[in-house]
């Protein structure tokens, strides 16, 4: 059973607004990050992820990416700071790559796309659920980390490993033991503005905290990500899941803060 959505000609960002409305709000996300347009802003406070390994729970191919689930029953994986009042809980992280490495990146800095982004998606603990949060103009905290071609980065190798078992949608398999803040760069220096998800529902309720600095992922590493499945209908011949990336949407007049000078 399709989502109703995906990234192709028939059903992919320039679609969307068919079935979600909301898709030309005026605080959709992803946006070209335009530096020199960023004000630094001196109140906002040093970012705080601190996440317990042992919440990991599950990693599995939701047919437009993968996902690794986190427990998120108690404060124990939580991120505090930057532009936050109150507590997030991680709820999961996943990504969003390009058929080729020239782009797949959804956040553009001065109008450079990178092949990778990675979201670590967290939700406001003034909510009773994620699913109480999700639509609430403060219920969700998304940081945005790119992923820049460089040397092979041992930190990813558990997931991309864990890669084979969920090669076709719906398919799911255990994640255990697995520490989120290692995929963070060594620099917590951000952009921060008000946005949405970049994926239907494309609910108007996410703090976007995109990284400054990337981390690298080496070409072979790229591949394993372009090895998943997605299959469009019973039946049909498989094909790649690649560019799975919404593009830049307009500011409609929001500012987006810096944590750095
Ligand atoms: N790229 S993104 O993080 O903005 N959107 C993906 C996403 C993160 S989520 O778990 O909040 C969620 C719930 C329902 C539908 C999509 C999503
Ligand atoms: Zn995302």
């Amino acid at each position: 059973m399709s989502h109703g959505w995906g990234y192709g000609p028939a059903d992919g960002p320039d679609k969307w607004a068919e079935n979600f409305p909301v898709a030309n709000g005026p605080r959709q996300s992803p946006i070209n990050i335009v530096t020199k347009e960023a004000q630094y802003d001196p109140s906002l406070k040093p970012l705080k992820p601190r996440y317990d390994p042992s919440n990991a729970k599950g990693i599995l191919n939701n047919g437009h990416s993968f996902q690794v689930d986190f427990v998120d029953d108690t404060d124990s994986s939580v991120l505090t700071g930057g532009p936050l009042s109150g507590t997030y809980r991680l709820r999961q992280f996943h990504f969003h790559w390009g058929a080729s490495d020239d782009r797949g990146s959804e956040h553009y800095v001065n109008g450079i796309k990178f092949p990778c982004e990675l979201h670590l998606v967290h939700w406001n603990t003034k909510y009773p659920s994620f699913g109480e949060a999700a639509d609430k103009p403060d219920g969700l905290a998304v940081i945005g980390v790119f992923l820049k071609i460089g040397a092979a980065n041992p930190r990813l190798q558990k997931v991309l490993d864990a890669l084979d078992s969920i090669k076709t949608k719906g398919k799911q398999t255990t994640f255990s033991n697995f520490d989120a803040k290692t995929l963070l760069p060594a620099s917590l220096d951000h952009w921060t503005y008000e946005g949405s998800l970049t994926t239907p529902p494309l609910l108007e309720s996410v703090t976007w905290i995109v990284l400054k600095e990337p981390i690298s992922v080496s070409p072979a590493q790229m591949q394993r990500l372009k090895g998943l499945l997605l299959f469009t209908g019973d039946g049909e011949t498989p094909c790649c899941m690649v560019d799975n990336f919404r593009p830049p949407q307009l500011l409609k007049g929001r500012h987006v803060r810096a944590s750095f000078k």
